[in-house]
């Protein structure tokens, strides 16, 4: 194991910004700590590079108990073998771009075979040529890549990134953090990436660890978490949904879109339902089974056409919708949706 994190628990105040966190990362395994804003990621990975005191629980790097406030420990940051990566780069703005990446270099490392290593990977990414450059001269993506080479040149046991991506516009940050994925792979380095966007977590990640509230909701691999989410919130996340409140009654759930089977929850239990757009199904021909709705507007989403629908049982609502196929219809037109009875996510309410 490359991190083990013990009965967690951290406040600020009276804030409790953690709550009961277990969770390990496994050799060469990428994690992602997936979330909305003040859910507690960007505390606990300050709590793993020891930034932040751990306040109570057990933090164990590369097996070796590095924080265990009852016991007294607490590791230096410094001495713990950990890289990090943030958003900003922070890279030395009066060094060229080899002094702050050679900046980092131990003396017990093999210093000729790590220099090799920095001028390859900076070709790997398209940079050869650039070391001799000062930070300001560089773009935002460029300097980004810098920073993850610089965070992995002392060969650190782990590598820690707070959102690395989020200051890139969209087409850079897909570059770079398919760079980033091959880097950290090649290198062998285990890293734990704190993230908003689930997409992101999902490509990059082996296994995605989703916090709500300080809490960790579902720990498991990206198909898992999208496939089997554990709660509304993680059903939620992944593209548009819709997200309705109803009961069980003889072993199905009614809802707007129709009545779905449910066998695990008990009678007369309140559930929230998801339905994620891209599992509803917008047909033009009248059909009873189906639920008749009228289009409010249609947007062509590259691929996708995405539809805001309003069903006549409940006209204060917008529905959304999402099709492969392309689409145009004019605010108004009547549509017919249907969904699956095993596309209906059904959670009992806490
Ligand atoms: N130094 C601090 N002092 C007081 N409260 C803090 C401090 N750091 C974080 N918090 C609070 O703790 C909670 C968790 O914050 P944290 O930064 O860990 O969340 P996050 O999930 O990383 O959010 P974001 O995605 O916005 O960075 C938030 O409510 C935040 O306001």
């Amino acid at each position: 194991m490359s991190i083990v994190l013990r009965q967690v628990n951290h406040f600020y105040g009276k804030q409790q910004a953690l709550r009961d966190i277990n969770f390990e990362v496994e050799s060469n395994q990428i994690v992602a700590l997936l979330g909305p804003s003040g859910c507690g990621k960007t505390t606990l990975l300050r709590l793993i590079a020891g930034l932040e005191r751990l306040q109570s629980g057990e933090l164990y790097l590369q097996q070796q108990l590095v924080a265990a406030p009852e016991q007294a420990i607490h590791m230096a940051p410094e001495q713990r073998s950990i890289g990090m990566m943030f958003q900003d780069y922070a890279l030395f703005p009066h060094m060229s771009v080899r002094k702050n990446i050679e900046y980092g270099l131990r003396k017990q490392q093999n210093i000729p075979q790590r220099k090799q290593w920095i001028e390859d990977s900076l070709t790997s990414m398209g940079m050869q040529g650039l070391l001799e450059r000062f930070p300001h001269t560089l773009s935002g993506g460029q300097q980004q890549r810098v920073a993850l080479i610089r965070a992995l040149a002392p060969e650190p046991s782990t590598l820690l990134l707070d959102e690395p991506f989020s200051a890139l516009d969209e087409h850079l940050r897909q570059q770079v953090r398919e760079e980033t994925l091959d880097v950290l792979k090649k290198s062998n380095t285990p890293a734990v990436m704190v993230t908003h966007d689930p997409l992101e977590a999902m490509f990059i990640a082996d296994r995605i660890v989703v916090m709500e509230q300080g809490r960790i909701v579902q720990n498991d691999s990206p198909q898992e978490i999208y496939q089997r989410p554990t709660n509304a919130f993680v059903a939620a996340l992944f593209g548009p949904s819709n997200r309705f409140e109803s009961y069980v009654k003889q072993g199905r759930v009614d809802t707007p879109l129709g009545c779905f089977l449910t066998e695990q929850i008990a009678e007369a239990q309140a559930v929230d339902v998801i339905v994620r757009a891209k599992d509803i199904v917008v047909h033009q021909l009248e059909n009873s089974q189906y639920v008749e709705a009228r289009v409010i507007s249609v947007h062509a989403m590259g691929d996708e056409t995405h539809f805001r629908l309003q069903l006549p049982s409940m006209p204060e609502r917008v529905i959304h919708a999402r099709m492969r196929d392309h689409w145009q219809a004019s605010t108004g037109t009547k549509v017919w949706l249907s969904v699956a009875t095993e596309a209906a996510y059904i959670f009992a309410k806490a």
